[in-house]
């Protein structure tokens, strides 16, 4: 019986780049977390811990921050892309590259001020592969929606532990998680990826607010369709919607009715509703998940 090397990557997780541009008095801030993982022939390293076809982790780390001075921070995705190319294209045994960019919003607050934003992560995870095929998956986390009526949940299965009452008029919240993959361009113009996530996230906020909803599974469903018809450079939508339940308080023990106004928001447990919604023809997604 032989041991065989399974799957493997390694590289540098989590660096953490503020890039500051200075155009006069006015500056401009991009502040990212950059996760890099290679892999390739590691077959040497992992049997006999002979690291000639290592590139240090910590050569990954000083090329996020060298490929910032360089190159500057525009969209996510070109950084990765930028960085992805590189670790394959300078590296003979480096066969992949995983690069997953997250980008923290500030917010202006005056020529050298920011405030950072309580808003949404911008996220994106890069895949190259030394054949040339190029994934981008792109998306955003921690976007808190919340709709005030317009959901039931009812019609649900009743078995002898359900004691859920059904809902004709509840609170709809969550958190979304949402991560979209890329038609390749094929060899046509590099899409913008600054606008398209601008309307991907528009897409998804409308759909939310415009879905009457009868469960959290069908407002998914819906904000996943919604991107997929209105942005035809996108042709898979992955979802994590955290269920953020809102319970009603109940005030009668001092005198008082509760008409849907009063709410207790419970952090734990929750309702963790996923679903992936593609084109039927989407071509195949290769690593672009892992
Ligand atoms: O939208 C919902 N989907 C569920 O599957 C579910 N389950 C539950 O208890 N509440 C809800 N709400």
């Amino acid at each position: 019986m032989a041991v065989v090397l399974g799957p493997n990557r390694y590289g540098k997780a989590e660096t953490r780049v503020v890039r500051v541009t200075r155009d006069g008095e006015a500056h401009h801030l991009k502040d990212c977390n950059v996760s890099v993982s290679l892999s390739g022939d590691m077959e040497e390293v992992h049997r006999r811990g002979d690291n000639a076809a290592v590139l240090p982790t910590d050569s990954q780390k000083n090329t996020v921050y060298a490929f910032a001075k360089k190159h500057g921070i525009g969209e996510i995705e070109e950084f990765a892309l930028l960085l992805a190319r590189h670790f394959v294209g300078s590296q003979p045994a480096i066969h992949h590259a995983r690069v997953e960019v997250e980008e923290y919003a500030w917010e202006r607050r005056g020529p050298h001020s920011f405030a950072r934003s309580g808003a949404e992560v911008r996220t994106c995870v890069v895949h190259h592969d030394r054949d040339g095929t190029t994934t981008v998956v792109s998306g955003l986390r921690d976007l808190v929606v919340l709709n005030s009526t317009g959901s039931e949940f009812h019609g649900f299965v009743q078995d002898e532990y359900t004691t859920l009452p059904p809902a004709t008029d509840r609170v709809l919240a969550t958190a979304v998680t949402a991560r979209w993959r890329h038609v390749p361009p094929d060899g046509g113009e590099p899409y913008d990826h600054g606008k398209s996530y601008e309307e991907v996230r528009r897409c998804l906020l409308d759909a939310f607010a415009g879905t009457y909803s009868l469960s959290l599974q069908q407002t998914l469903f819906a904000m996943g369709e919604r991107v997929l018809l209105t942005r035809p450079e996108i042709c898979e939508v992955r979802l994590e919607l955290p269920n953020k339940h809102h319970f009603l308080v109940d005030l009668s023990p001092f005198g008082l009715d509760n008409d849907n106004e009063v709410y207790f928001a419970a952090d734990r447990p929750y309702g963790l509703i996923e679903g992936a919604v593609a084109h039927d023809d989407a071509p195949p997604a290769g690593p672009a998940w892992d």
